[in-house]
């Protein structure tokens, strides 16, 4: 045990969950102070870095998140929206920072989260990486330059087990947009063209989702007029960015009054 922060990891066995473990692991600034996964899955009981395939690191995995929740100073959590919410509730329980990766989560979800702000310090954002936050503030300052003879489409790719679509960094991208042009995203989003969809309505903010492979994470915004085209756009090739922004919000929120942010406030965009 020592004085650097403890950082429990939800969802340990997943694809973040287990990148998160080797992020906090090697980082001289925070310690690994524990693993959660869900009641019944085979990771529980043994040491997490065991389970990984590797040297084992001293943490065993846990079906009870309160316990590991209330031993450190921040939760960073990557799992599935209604696993998210309840994590929130125990994280505020603990007074840890919570700090949220997941994405898919509904409005009601998103409102359910607003009691625990009031308790512990919550960091939510659908992409955690300096590139897509730097991105989002591009996108707001492009839309507010042009006019609606600009159309914006939203493109985005994933790998195949994704679950969730438009992905959380889309709909970011696309608040930005409809920020930027001053619009509400949900009058103008279009997110789902099949069929005779008659021709594209003029200030509409589009959605494409691309699945497959192996692919990290890849967004575009397009902003396309008759005669000219620009596209911003990020590619992500390592989830190593999304952990490292992660454990960077959670040294980042230990100072913090409870309440809710983001990874604009975090990296100061
Ligand atoms: N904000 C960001 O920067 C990023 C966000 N994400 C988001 O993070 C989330 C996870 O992505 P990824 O790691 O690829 O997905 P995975 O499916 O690989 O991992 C999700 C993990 O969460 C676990 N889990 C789900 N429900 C519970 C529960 N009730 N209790 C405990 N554990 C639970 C799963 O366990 P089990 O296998 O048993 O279901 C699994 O281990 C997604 O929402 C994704 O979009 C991903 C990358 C970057
Ligand atoms: O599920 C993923 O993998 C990713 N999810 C996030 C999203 O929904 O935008 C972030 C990143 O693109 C990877």
């Amino acid at each position: 045990m020592n004085d650097l922060p403890g950082i429990v990891i939800t969802g340990a066995s997943g694809r973040m969950g287990q990148m998160l473990i080797q992020t906090v692991q090697e980082s001289d600034r925070a310690r690994l102070a524990g693993a959660v996964e869900r009641p019944g899955h085979d990771w529980i009981g043994r040491d997490v870095g065991e389970a990984m395939g590797g040297a084992p690191l001293g943490v065993t995995v846990t079906d009870e998140p309160l316990e590991a929740f209330a031993r450190a100073q921040a939760v960073i959590d990557f799992t599935a929206p209604a696993a998210t919410v309840e994590f929130a509730r125990l994280a505020a329980q603990a007074r840890a920072v919570h700090v949220i990766g997941t994405t898919g989560m509904s409005d009601e979800d998103i409102a359910a989260l607003e009691p625990c702000a009031r308790h512990a310090v919550i960091v939510r954002a659908g992409n955690m990486s300096l590139g897509v936050n730097l991105l989002v503030q591009l996108t707001k300052r492009v839309a507010a330059a042009l006019d609606e003879d600009f159309d914006i489409e939203v493109i985005e790719a994933h790998h195949h087990h994704k679950v969730d679509a438009p992905s959380g960094t889309a709909l970011m991208l696309g608040e930005a947009a409809a920020v930027g042009r001053g619009v509400d995203l949900r009058e103008v989003a279009d997110r789902g063209r099949d069929g005779i969809t008659g021709p594209r309505q003029r200030g509409d903010i589009g959605f494409t989702a691309i699945r497959g492979g192996d692919i990290v994470g890849e967004h575009d915004v397009l902003f396309a007029a008759p005669g000219e085209r620009i596209t911003l756009r990020h590619v992500a090739t390592d989830r190593a960015i999304f952990a490292r922004g992660a454990l960077r919000a959670a040294l980042w929120g230990q100072d913090r009054k409870p309440g809710q942010y983001d990874m604009v406030d975090v990296l100061g965009l």
